[in-house]
């Protein structure tokens, strides 16, 4: 059995911000949500979950962040996709955890995800090998996920080979669990907790969202 966790039994986590943001005009870790930039957001509500957090910029050429985090490039430059976010994350995982078993990911973009995602998906491992994967209201959200390390040199080989690169068929090829995360019951109806911002206008909504949760803890 594998270690499910790191030694401090908080996994290592990486953002995926390596995305060119063309919906939003605007790379959308810098973008303000309730005054705060959506990379600041989504650092606040990983960080008492997790062992350490990097941010997966693609190009970026390393050093770090104005917050203090360590920015990691692609380890494959060039290929387009999030699973190349994955893979840098598992890569620099294995260098700064090396008793960790996973690394967690989570998208840059989603910034009223679950404050119990890391201990959920690390408790819901069965064997230990497994990829844990979230899901809310019947659907799979492929990178809120707590990856094996050990399948990085697959996704190394499978990324240059398989020309779509689909995150979903990556996870198919291997051991999964599913998580489902219920939805957030707010005054103003149920707010699924994976809500994605890729556009100006879901920007907006997100920030009514906000506005409504003001006195509801999520
Ligand atoms: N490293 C890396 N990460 C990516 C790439 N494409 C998307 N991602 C990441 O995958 C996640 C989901 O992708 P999208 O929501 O489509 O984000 P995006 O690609 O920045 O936005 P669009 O250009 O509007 O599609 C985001 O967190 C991105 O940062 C890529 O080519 N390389
Ligand atoms: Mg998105």
């Amino acid at each position: 059995m594998v270690d499910k966790t790191s030694d401090s039994g908080r996994c290592p986590a990486v953002v995926l911000a390596g995305g060119r943001s063309s919906r939003m005009g605007s790379p959308k870790a810098a973008v303000l949500l309730g005054g705060q930039t959506m990379l600041d957001r989504v650092i606040e509500r990983l960080s008492p979950q997790v062992a350490s957090i990097a941010v997966n910029l693609n190009a970026h050429s390393g050093g770090a962040l104005p917050s203090g985090h360590p920015a990691i490039a692609d380890t494959i430059p060039g290929l387009p996709g999030p699973l190349a976010g994955v893979l840098a994350a598992m890569r620099h995982a294995r260098q700064v955890a090396p008793g960790a078993s996973h690394v967690l990911t989570v998208p840059i973009d989603a910034p009223f995800f679950p404050g119990t995602l890391a201990a959920r998906l690390q408790g819901a491992l069965i064997v230990g090998d497994e990829i844990a994967v979230a899901w809310s209201l019947g659907e799979m959200h492929p990178l809120f996920a707590l990856w094996p390390l050990a399948i990085a040199d697959d996704l190394d080989s499978w990324i240059r080979t398989d020309e779509k690169r689909r995150v979903r068929a990556f996870i198919a090829r291997h051991a999964s669990v599913a998580v489902d995360f219920p939805v957030v019951a707010t005054k103003a109806g149920p707010l699924d907790p994976f809500l994605n911002v890729n556009t100006p206008q879901q920007l907006e909504e997100a920030e009514e969202w906000l506005n409504r949760l003001e006195d509801s803890a999520i």
